[in-house]
């Protein structure tokens, strides 16, 4: 299907005087006569690749680049066809979307202008006050705008006017407090107001103006596209409209010059009417790392990769070596996950390319052709004013050592240049070659590591009953739940449990393919009421909307886990909760990841249970265990008897026809026969068939009367006037889960003096 051009036109002259006049038409990405093309969103092909990226890919269109005061602009010559006099023939011409040359061909059509959004005045102080003070480019004010963040929040606050100055910064805040956006505005300023000069046509690839490693695949695409959405070109002033309509006295507050425009597009706020300015695009492990060299082939200013894939990438491509040698930002989000992810060498090895190379500590060229390449980018560079300037370092974390903190701070760090490989992050961190003599160190991160909108609470049950109370939780508090374990292998054994009980789960862990990942991810976020079973991959960074519950099934291995994993909730100043599911053997380690966040294992509330209702759940769950291991039980025989067949087969052997072989033929696989199977099959069914009536039975809290709503101890009828009663367990109200909790009582510290004074039964 393509999209029929259209532009809406103000005629500025009389019709008949229609052949003198040049037409000019501002066109932006939206009017373009894209085609639609199925491009699977969960492969993350929309994040990083664009915009500026395909735009030379549209049919018939050609794309002119012009540089503006407000940074580099692009047009399109449009093959359209024209209409001509009543009647007659439609023929196919060129016309220019913006006109600077002589009259052409155009030069018959009437002017017809449009007002683009970006041209129009976007009065800061006005609309966005609290944002008027960091002079962001107008681009990045009037996205701030549209999206709504009308206030930064304190770390933007306190980093971007920092880094916008050119210091390098460390910046520690709580999860969810919007620090993509702490270092990436300042990034996309410099990269929007510098933009200027063209580069020469020589070098068709942008030099790549700012490196930000991630440490999951996930973490850097939702990176790229949160800082792609910074460069939409936005019509303000429908946003303004539909928030003066939802905000009446707005308008009088914010009085603007600008035109009422009749429709708002669906969501009213960022319609994209031209292309970005700047590229951002992501190179990850999992996608296909040729569509991502051909990405690089045509350059991007900002480049968000996780260490693995950049490293490979890099290997074969000297360019982008050269890139990071030149990089004007270097950015670590997530800097400490990064080790943990067993990337330690691949980002030791990046980090030495972005040291500095003073005359008598210059690092050997490691890349065919660097010197030559060395020369002509100087020269490039002198000639638009860049490299002069120097690498910037940002490293943004939740949580970073007070340690490292000190360390970064210090001048005396060790050498750079030692061949010796880091060996802790801390090592690898003090290698970062600050350029700044004193880098700022700012640490927001809340006492104890908790969110203050976020309710935490436990529940103390033995190892074999977290799946029932799992369950209970899941019906209980109905919502999107996000429930960590540390093992693949526990996922694999919940999952089929899940389906089985029917709640809608899907897998997130390092084991599945990307595609399978960032599809699932897609799936959790579009589905209020669903579950993501997730190792610690899913712990850092994330940023989905809504997470109602973040469910510890296997505690956090360390106190920064346990923040981050915490951190999926309670994100932007919004509610959240936590659960710890603690087995015996686990209080031990709960205790000390809490002490090593100052904070005491009593503190941490219980969560109520109806206890009756609990027991009829383990009934659904037992029965769910069994099918499960009886299926398994079903695969692995089939799969042993085909590996056995093909085994066989190569071997030239015959198999006894019955396949009821002895032990002693297969070794220690016993096969079983046909019969056996028949009824390992049949045994399934009827169990399945026994689930199924049992989840179709209501969950009744002990003291309701079903036969008679109003008697019974429990009386249901009021809630059900009032709509709070709950679906799943007839008898309980409809709460939050955050309403469910039960303090822990402190511990009663006995006073000495209350021992003196206790004189025993006698007195
Ligand atoms: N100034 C702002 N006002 C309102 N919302 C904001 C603002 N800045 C960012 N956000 C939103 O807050 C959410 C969290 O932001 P972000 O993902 O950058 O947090 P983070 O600090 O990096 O979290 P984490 O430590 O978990 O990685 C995002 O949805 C983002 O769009």
């Amino acid at each position: 299907m393509v999209a029929q051009l259209k532009t809406k036109r103000k005629a500025k002259a009389p019709l008949q005087d229609a052949r003198k006049k040049t037409k000019t038409r501002h066109l932006s990405a939206g009017d373009l006569p894209w085609k639609t093309v199925s491009k699977a969103h969960e492969a993350g092909l929309d994040a990083g690749l664009e915009g500026i990226m395909e735009l030379e890919e549209v049919e018939g269109v050609e794309v002119v680049y012009e540089e503006t005061d407000a940074g580099r602009i692009i047009k399109f010559n449009i093959t359209e066809d024209e209409p001509t006099k009543k009647g007659a023939k439609k023929t196919a011409q060129p016309h220019n979307v913006e006109t600077k040359a002589g009259p052409s061909r155009a030069s018959v059509e009437p002017t017809v202008t449009e007002e683009r959004p970006e041209e129009r005045p976007f009065d800061v102080k006005a609309l966005l006050p609290a944002w008027h003070q960091f002079s962001l480019h107008p681009q990045l004010n009037r996205v701030l705008y549209a999206q709504r963040f009308l206030i930064p929040t304190p770390i933007q606050a306190k980093a971007i006017p920092i880094a916008t100055k050119g210091k390098d910064v460390v910046g520690i805040a709580e999860t969810g407090s919007g620090k993509t956006l702490a270092y990436g505005l300042p990034i996309l300023h410099y990269i929007l107001t510098q933009a200027k000069v063209e580069p020469p046509a020589q070098r068709q690839r942008r030099p790549m103006r700012a490196l930000i490693l991630a440490p999951t695949r996930e973490l850097a695409l939702q990176v790229s596209s949160h800082l792609n959405a910074c460069l939409n070109n936005v019509d303000v002033f429908s946003v303004k409209m539909k928030r003066e309509e939802e905000e009446p006295d707005l308008g009088s507050r914010l009085k603007s010059k600008g035109k009422s425009k009749a429709k708002l597009d669906s969501e009213g706020l960022s319609k994209a009417r031209s292309p970005p300015l700047v590229s951002v695009a992501a190179i990850v492990g999992g996608m296909s790392a040729q569509k991502q060299r051909r990405i690089l082939d045509r350059g991007v200013d900002v480049l968000v990769a996780t260490p693995g894939r950049l490293w490979d990438i890099m290997q074969e491509d000297e360019d982008l070596a050269y890139d990071i040698k030149h990089l004007r930002f270097l950015v670590l989000d997530e800097a400490d996950r990064m080790i943990e992810n067993g990337h330690f060498a691949e980002l030791d090895n990046i980090i030495r390319l972005t040291l500095k190379q003073s005359e008598d500590e210059a690092i050997e060229p490691e890349f065919e052709h660097d010197e030559d390449r060395n020369t002509v980018a100087k020269d490039l560079a002198d000639e638009q004013g860049e490299m002069k300037e120097e690498l910037q370092t940002l490293v943004f974390s939740a949580t970073l050592s007070k340690d490292l903190q000190r360390n970064l701070k210090k001048r005396s760090r060790p050498s750079r240049k030692s061949s010796k490989p880091a060996s802790t992050l801390d090592d690898l961190l003090l290698r970062l070659d600050f350029r700044d003599p004193n880098p700022e160190v700012i640490d927001l991160s809340p006492e104890g590591g908790v969110v203050s909108t976020l309710r935490e609470s436990r529940i103390d049950c033995l190892t074999n009953d977290k799946d029932a109370h799992l369950y209970y939780f899941l019906l209980r508090y109905p919502g999107r739940s996000l429930i960590f374990l540390s093992s693949i292998d526990g996922i694999r054994r919940l999952m089929p449990l899940m389906e089985l009980l029917q709640l809608k789960a899907f897998p997130l862990h390092s084991q599945l393919e990307q595609r399978q990942r960032l599809k699932n991810l897609d799936r959790f976020k579009s589905m209020p009421n669903s579950i993501l079973l997730a190792t610690d991959i899913a712990a850092r960074g994330l940023d989905i909307p809504a997470v109602d519950h973040v469910v510890h099934y296997q505690i956090p291995r360390t106190a920064d886990v346990y923040v981050h994993r915490n951190g999926r909730t309670a994100r932007a100043m919004r509610g959240g909760f936590s659960l710890l599911m603690i087995a015996p053997d686990e209080r031990r380690i709960v205790r000390a990841l809490l002490g090593s966040l100052g904070r005491q294992e009593e503190e941490i509330p219980d969560m109520s249970i109806e206890l009756y209702l609990l027991d009829k759940l383990k009934a659904r769950i037992q029965l769910a265990r069994e099918i499960d291991s009886l299926q398994h039980k079903i695969r692995k025989e089939k799969h042993e008897k085909n590996w056995l067949k093909e085994a066989a087969e190569a071997m030239d052997i015959e198999l006894d026809s019955g396949i009821g072989l002895s032990d002693d033929d297969v070794g220690t696989v016993a096969m079983p026969s046909k019969r056996q199977r028949k009824t390992a099959n049949a045994k399934t069914a009827a169990l399945k068939a026994e689930l199924k009536e049992l989840l179709a039975q209501p969950l009744v809290a002990r003291g309701v009367s079903t036969r008679y709503i109003t008697s019974g101890s429990r009386s249901i009828v009021d809630d059900m006037i009032k709509g709070k009663y709950h679906e799943n367990m007839l008898g309980l109200k409809k709460t939050q889960a955050g309403q469910d909790i039960i303090s822990r009582k402190p511990r009663e510290v006995v006073k000495k003096e209350e021992y003196e004074e206790w004189g025993g039964f006698d007195t």
